[in-house]
């Protein structure tokens, strides 16, 4: 083909082709146009947001909390509208525990810090006291502390919900300062508490979100409690982790640890953990919150990581306190993934019915000793003169076992029962309490439980030991200056048992068999409770004379004297009163008051007259209480100045004499031991009488005790009650206003100076 014909080639082309080219080049046209278009969008689109989709969604909130620092003039930017969500909603993570809102944190204006305090030696109360002081200073959005024993409180009004505060934008802030001890003390309540509070369904999982916040400082001794694991701080761990868990997280410090056996001391730590407390507390109060991410600053989510330790509890090795052995052993099941969702939850949950692990019932701890060879409380009790017997009992000779010895006189119960003192032997079987009384000689350091939980050592082995004990300091007075050779001779033969010493002794589990092989030997025996175990008090067999100790009228005021371990202690010591009633005609009950000033005197009489009213005990023996100058009294509040003068004790007893008067109870002051500060009121229908067989005499009081008598109706197997073994008339020198000291007994002063007899009108 030559170049001339091309045209007409194209030409011919064309018109066959045309309309296939025509449509193929609006298709390109048509996708470049397109292409184009799509382009411009995406550039445009690479400005803004891309759509969500579910999964990204859920990790935008976690940018936009991130924490920003606001000036009061920064405008906050108008939040975008939300989106539409596509598809169904996904529900991931845990419920999150009612706390205080961000808005809330943002509110408060100022923190009211409340720190709480345990102590038995009573230097945490010093450490609290001083804190305090360190807080108080600080600013007017920082509230002066409150100092509140924890002996002292009722849980209810804090560890349940957090009580009111002064006002709306104040918030509280808890300060827990917890030593920690290897023996049973009101701290094992107060976990107990922490921990029922956790686990009860009734109750919120995180009852105490709506605090600020908390931190708790522990105080321990690394000399002996050397790890963690071997028990340092222990108590201060478990009050950290129970409250993580009660607040919901909001752990506002972490736990602060004093050691008791390092240079420094647990001041200087303390002191520098309060510097960082007071920091916190500061931002808390500019409504600063606690901050998120920090560990242990605020998620519930990371006390829930601690959560390991409620299966250590379900588990065998829980002791009765409440913590857990060998936790480590006892491995939590793995949680369920964080992206469970609803639908997942729909399906059965799988329960393993094969389970074999056994509950802390079937395999309860070993018992061991109450009182361990070469414990604190073992090392302790013979410095304080007390002789230990097997593994729980004790005996110790009292002051007026050495004063009779030497002819200077004998105790209110020489007065009153007719018991010389040189023949009297003091002792328990218990020396742990459910109580931990203000006034009590323990120094603290006795072991304390609500029940027997020990070894149980065999009365024989109980009564040899005291005796052994007993003699043997007896014959340490041997040499003493003074000591009359026909008392020390007299004194070889015990002739009385006060089962009255420290501790408990109902709560001996052989306590009835340990009785009868007293009063075997013709030794008589008083026996004093304190009212909080209405179960062994029921089945207490014949006992010679039987106390129970009335430290108070009333709830409030036994709380605070008694600090019971018990929490039903009211109810307790009510059915005790009950039970004493009952037993008025086969026992000689005697209601013991010890008055304490500033605790039990003031207003109480009418209270006290309730009472006896209510167990009609056939005597109340009403007696200061005494100063035994430890540092648990001072720890507990008690000085010189809250024991009673003798004037004191005598007008309250008339008081309570008239009080009973009041309410048809014909009660009387019988007897009285000024030395003693004590007085005795007796019923006057059974114990103001005349002599047997002299029908016209007059009457006078009766309240010595006819021991021979005694022991002739125990062994005469016959049912008898109190009246069966009265005594003598009470020796005048005993009435009342004439003080109560046996003439024929040399009265002396503390330097063995003679003293002339005072007579109380
Ligand atoms: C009977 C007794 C038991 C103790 N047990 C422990 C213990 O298990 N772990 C520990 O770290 N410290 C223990 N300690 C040391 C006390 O926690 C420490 O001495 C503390 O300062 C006592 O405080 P307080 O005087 O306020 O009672 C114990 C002390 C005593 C007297
Ligand atoms: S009754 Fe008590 S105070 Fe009196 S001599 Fe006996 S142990 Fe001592």
């Amino acid at each position: 083909m030559d170049l001339l014909q091309l045209p007409s080639e194209l030409l011919y082309l064309w018109h066959t082709y045309r309309t296939e080219v025509l449509l193929s080049a609006g298709i390109l046209f048509a996708v470049v146009r397109l292409a184009l278009h799509w382009r411009t969008r995406r550039s445009e689109q690479g400005l803004t947001r891309p759509a969500l989709s579910s999964i990204e969604e859920k990790s935008l909130p976690a940018l936009i909390q991130q924490p920003v620092e606001l000036d009061q003039h920064t405008k906050l930017p108008s939040p975008r509208p939300p989106r539409p969500k596509i598809g169904p909603k996904r529900v991931t993570g845990t419920k999150r525990a009612k706390d205080i809102s961000t808005a809330q944190e943002l509110a408060i204006d100022s923190v009211q810090p409340l720190i709480f305090y345990y102590t038995l030696g009573g230097t945490t109360r010093v450490y609290a006291e001083h804190q305090a002081s360190l807080l108080s200073s600080t600013s007017e959005r920082i509230l002066k502390p409150e100092v509140l024993d924890l002996a002292q409180i009722d849980y209810d009004d804090y560890f349940i919900s957090p009580p009111k505060s002064p006002n709306a934008n104040t918030a509280l802030f808890y300060i827990l300062l917890v030593p920690s001890y290897d023996i049973d003390t009101e701290l094992s309540n107060f976990l107990a508490h922490l921990r029922e509070t956790h686990h009860d369904f009734r109750i919120d999982t995180a009852p105490l979100a709506g605090l600020a916040g908390y931190a708790v400082f522990g105080v321990g001794d690394s000399r002996e409690w050397r790890t963690e694991r071997e028990g340092y701080c222990k108590d201060a761990i478990d009050v950290d982790k129970w409250m993580a868990r009660l607040t919901g997280g909001r752990r506002g410090f972490p736990l602060g640890q004093g050691d008791t056996g390092s240079d420094g001391g647990v001041k200087k730590t303390l002191e520098e953990w309060t510097k960082g407390i007071k920091g916190m507390i500061s931002g808390l109060a500019k409504g600063e919150g606690l901050g998120e991410g920090m560990k242990g600053s605020g998620e519930a989510i990371e006390s829930e990581d601690e959560d390991g330790d409620d299966e250590a509890e379900s588990g065998a090795l829980v002791l009765e306190n409440g913590r857990a052995e060998n936790a480590e052993s006892v491995r939590k099941p793995s949680k369920r993934s964080q992206t469970d969702d609803l639908e997942d939850l729909r399906a059965p949950i799988p329960v393993d019915f094969t389970t074999t692990r056994p509950s802390s019932k079937t395999i309860a701890p070993p018992p061991k000793a109450m009182v361990p060879v070469n414990s604190p409380t073992y090392n302790s009790l013979p410095k304080q003169g007390y002789t230990i017997v097997g593994s729980h009992s004790g005996v110790k000779i009292c002051r007026w076992t050495k004063s009779a010895l030497r002819g200077r006189g004998s105790c209110y119960k020489y007065s009153f029962y007719g018991i010389a003192s040189h023949l009297c032997m003091e002792a328990t079987p218990s020396l742990s309490c459910s109580n931990k009384c203000v006034f009590c000689w323990r120094h603290g350091t006795n072991p304390v439980g609500t029940t027997w939980r020990w070894t149980v050592d065999p009365p024989d082995l109980v009564f040899a030991g005291m005796k052994e004990g007993h003699y043997k300091k007896i014959k340490m007075m041997r040499g003493v200056p003074g000591v009359r050779a026909e008392r020390f001779a007299e004194a070889m033969r015990i002739r009385h048992c006060a089962l009255s010493l420290v501790g408990e002794p109902i709560f001996y589990p052989h306590i009835n068999e340990l009785l009868a092989m007293l009063h075997s030997e013709r030794i008589s025996s008083f026996l004093v409770c304190n009212a909080q175990h209405p179960d062994q008090l029921a089945a207490l067999g014949p006992v010679t004379q039987l106390y129970v100790s009335i430290d108070a009228s009333n709830k409030d005021s036994l709380r605070r004297i008694d600090r019971p371990l018990h929490r039903d202690f009211w109810e307790r010591f009510l059915r005790c009163m009950d039970i004493l009633r009952e037993k008025r005609f086969t026992h000689r009950t005697v209601f013991r008051l010890t008055l304490v000033k500033g605790f039990n005197i003031e207003e109480e009489a009418e209270g006290y007259a309730d009472l006896v009213a209510r167990a009609l005990p056939a005597f109340v023996e009403v007696k200061g209480v005494t100063y035994c100058g430890t540092s648990t009294a001072a720890g507990a509040g008690l000085s010189m100045g809250n024991v009673p003068f003798y004037e004191e004790v005598q007008a309250f007893v008339l008081s309570l004499e008239a009080a009973l008067l009041r309410r048809g109870l014909e009660y009387g002051i019988a007897a009285e031991h000024a030395h003693s500060c004590c007085v005795l009121l007796a019923d006057r229908g059974r114990f103001f009488k005349r002599a047997e067989g002299d029908e016209g005499g007059e009457r006078k009081w009766h309240t010595l005790i006819d021991y021979a008598a005694f022991f002739r109706c125990l062994e005469s197997g016959k049912a008898f009650g109190p009246e069966d073994y009265i005594g003598e008339p009470t020796p005048e020198w005993a009435a009342w206003g004439r003080g109560g000291f046996d003439p024929r007994d040399e009265r002396v002063d503390r330097k063995g100076r003679p003293k002339a007899v005072e007579v109380v009108e």
